[in-house]
């Protein structure tokens, strides 16, 4: 437990897409770690990570790796923070979950530390991270929702394929070799694990990111609107979402369309207000062709705004785009910013 020297800190799911930005983060930033824990499944047990010039042999996750842990971040899956995170809870360890496994648990606090921090302190020994398409869109709105009101959200994001983990970013550079040598591509479904199936993602579009629900909306889809409700502490804000998965790497883009309580607004009105958000950096004229790309906004914590436009017909409507990397600020990043809140406030 906290001694003189700092934390005991535990990553779940170390050598995945979000687990190795972790890693990479803390070394970066000054948190007070005494002990790191670079937990996976048996498969990388035994590896070695080098951190603060020294090596870390990971280990796989069991219950007993939380004794004596302070706060152990999960990046490995639902089914596994289902299993894990509740043992981890049970020997006095704070989680912080990536996954979407309790994150619209009443008694889960779902947070985005620039949009609603203080609900950090309601926890009762887990605090869920957010989807990272949801993360990205309400660190930008929740400042325009302050300054004037929102009354509708209608988004459609533009997804990158380490979304979908490391085996993702292996399989579209896979189909992108054997598209551009001219071998034969099928445009029909591939099985990836178990009995799921999905169409090739190599110099493709798919409009589909997790399973589809009951009407007709994907989880991710449904993941955004139910959670962007409950961290803007507005449920009844209409919401809707597409979401769509493209062939480049790192970095989620997003159109989002937003109806104002305010009337008369300009579009260097919200320009002004975002200017001063926590967070949030606007790259946007149009002149000069500057607005954030995936590429630009490639392993950086903020999340970027551009195109800001006003409906031609409506005066209330917006356009914004919205740009931030999925692995930092929707996922590693995000997840750090938590621990960093629980250590300074002493809310663990
Ligand atoms: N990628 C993203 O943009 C985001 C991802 N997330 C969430 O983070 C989680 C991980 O995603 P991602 O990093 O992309 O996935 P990856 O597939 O890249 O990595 C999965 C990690 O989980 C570990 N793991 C798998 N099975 C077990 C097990 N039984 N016990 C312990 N560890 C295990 C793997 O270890 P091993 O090396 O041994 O296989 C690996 O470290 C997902 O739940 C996802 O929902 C959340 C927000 C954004
Ligand atoms: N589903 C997101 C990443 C992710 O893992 O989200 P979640 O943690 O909500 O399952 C994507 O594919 O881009």
């Amino acid at each position: 437990m906290e001694n003189s020297n700092g934390y005991n800190l535990a990553v779940v799911g170390a050598t995945g897409a979000v687990g190795q930005k972790i890693v990479q983060l803390l070394e970066k930033k000054d948190l007070p770690i005494n002990d790191l824990k670079l937990l996976s499944s048996e498969r990388s047990a035994g590896k070695k990570i080098v951190f603060k010039n020294r090596e870390i042999t990971v280990e796989a996750a069991e219950p007993d790796s939380f004794e004596a842990v302070d706060i152990a971040l999960f990046s490995a899956g639902g089914s596994i923070s289902k299993r894990l995170a509740p043992e981890a809870v049970k020997r006095g360890t704070v989680v912080v979950d990536n996954t979407s496994a309790y994150r619209m648990d009443d008694d889960v606090p779902l947070v985005v530390p620039e949009v609603n921090e203080d609900d950090i302190k309601k926890h009762n020994g887990i605090i869920a991270n957010p989807n990272c398409s949801t993360i990205q869109m309400v660190a930008a709105l929740k400042p325009l929702h302050e300054a004037y009101g929102l009354s509708r959200i209608i988004v459609s994001t533009y997804q990158a394929v380490s979304g979908a983990g490391n085996s993702a970013n292996e399989e579209l550079k896979n189909q992108s070799k054997q598209f551009l040598n001219n071998e034969e591509m099928t445009a029909e479904l591939l099985p990836v694990k178990g009995d799921k199936k999905h169409y090739p993602i190599a110099f493709n579009a798919l409009p589909q990111i997790d399973v589809f629900q009951e009407n007709g909306y994907t989880f991710e889809e449904m993941k955004m609107i139910n959670e962007s409700k409950k961290i803007l502490h507005l449920p009844e804000l209409p919401v809707s979402a597409t979401c769509v998965r493209l062939p480049f790497f790192q970095s989620h883009a997003e159109s989002v369309y937003v109806d104002v309580d305010k009337d008369g607004l300009s579009a260097s009105d919200l320009q002004d207000v975002l200017r001063n958000a926590e967070g949030v950096i606007v790259e946007d004229d149009p002149a000069n062709q500057v607005y954030p790309t995936p590429l630009s906004a490639m392993n950086k914590e903020e999340v970027f705004v551009g195109r800001i436009r006003k409906d031609m017909d409506h005066d209330n409507g917006f356009h914004l785009w919205i740009v931030s990397d999925n692995l930092i600020k929707g996922a590693a990043w995000n997840t750090i910013q938590i621990a960093e809140r629980l250590i300074e406030n002493k809310w663990l």
